[in-house]
């Protein structure tokens, strides 16, 4: 007997909250006319039927959608032959991320009273601290969706400023430390750039190697720290060469600097290379070891058409080779590579 009753009150409890879970209307047919009862947003003793199902269908049109409950804890008090008194504890998942409802616990009590055959509900008490919902609301989902908002514009930010830092963090791993200009890795990156693109658009790609001439004594004679100063000026000057798109100067190494000139030909990668040994020269940087008493430059050219045949590194070997020939033939001179060797 004991059993069955058992079995009754918790079959009442599961179709209640399988109905309330899954928004099924057919749930107002089961208040009772002598209903009455509190809902969690308002805390108004609601006394009739009628105003109890206007509740509960505004309850389902908010949020339309299942929701789930968790539950904690339950307590089934068979209080009289016709009278159950259910009380639950749960979490209400709403459909929505992160609802903080889930976090709270609703406390509900359910009086079901036996009215000719049927079990009825003539009391439902629900409390749950809802004090964000807004007017109207039973559930608080204006507040929700606010924090939602405010959380979705957090992340916003912070993608932002993580973007920010990779951009930064980009620039700093692409720049020379000493001569804030591109390094050796923007180099090598920017070359198989433009190498591929001269490939596609079958346009000449141009490089210019240069070398400061006897260095090492200059370090000798007047000291590492003014040889930094005189690599941020040579750096500097330079940085008014290779402004076009896929431009670039960067410092190849030690006292070695390149500048790349994609879509350039051979005589017009020579001029250029022809300002930039005037400009070196224009800056008169002391150097008492050099047969000018000045800073000099090195220069090596080259120029390729970007092809199957050879890949960008070549164009590297041919610069660096006509640089080894104007350091080999006198210094403070421009050379181009073979086949033409240029002389200027
Ligand atoms: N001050 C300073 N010196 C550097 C830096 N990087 C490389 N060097 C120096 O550059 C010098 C290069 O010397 P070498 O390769 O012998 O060439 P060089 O004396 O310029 O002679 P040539 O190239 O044959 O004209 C070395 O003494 C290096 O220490 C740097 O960042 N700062």
């Amino acid at each position: 007997m004991r059993q069955r009753r058992l079995q009754l009150m918790q079959s009442l409890f599961d179709e209640y909250i399988e109905m309330y879970a899954s928004r099924d209307d057919k749930l107002t047919a089961r208040f009772s006319d002598n209903f009455s009862g509190y809902a969690g947003s308002s805390d108004i003793l609601v006394t009739s039927k009628d105003e109890w199902i206007k509740i509960t269908r505004q309850d389902f049109a908010q949020v339309p959608e299942r929701i789930r409950i968790e539950m904690l804890d339950l307590s089934l008090q068979d209080l009289t032959e016709d009278i159950i008194v259910i009380t639950a504890f749960f979490h209400i998942h709403l459909p929505i991320p992160d609802s903080i409802l889930s976090q709270e616990t609703a406390r509900l009590v359910l009086v079901f009273q036996q009215e000719s055959k049927d079990w009825k509900i003539v009391h439902s008490g629900i409390s749950i601290p809802y004090g964000i919902a807004k007017k109207g609301e039973i559930y608080p989902m204006t507040s929700l969706e606010e924090r939602n908002r405010e959380l979705e514009s957090i992340i916003q930010a912070r993608t932002y400023e993580l973007a920010e830092a990779n951009n930064r963090l980009e620039k700093l791993s692409n720049t020379d430390g000493l001569t804030n200009i591109g390094n050796r890795r923007l180099f090598d990156q920017m070359l198989q750039k433009e190498w591929s693109r001269g490939q596609r658009s079958n346009t000449p790609v141009s490089l210019i190697m240069l070398d400061i001439d006897h260095f090492k004594l200059f370090n000798d004679f007047y000291g590492h720290l003014a040889g930094d100063d005189c690599l941020k000026m040579l750096a500097n000057g330079l940085s008014q060469f290779g402004r076009r798109a896929g431009e670039l100067v960067a410092r190849y190494g030690g006292e070695e600097f390149v500048i790349l000139l994609p879509n350039t030909d051979l005589q017009t990668a020579l001029d250029t290379a022809k300002q930039v040994h005037q400009l070196i020269q224009s800056l008169a940087i002391p150097h008492i070891k050099t047969n000018l008493g000045i800073v000099t430059v090195s220069v090596g050219v080259a120029c390729l058409l970007p092809s199957n045949k050879h890949n960008a590194l070549e164009l590297v070997h041919q610069a660096d080779t006509a640089l080894y020939l104007a350091k080999s033939t006198g210094r403070n001179c421009i050379r181009s590579a073979p086949p033409n060797g240029a002389q200027i």
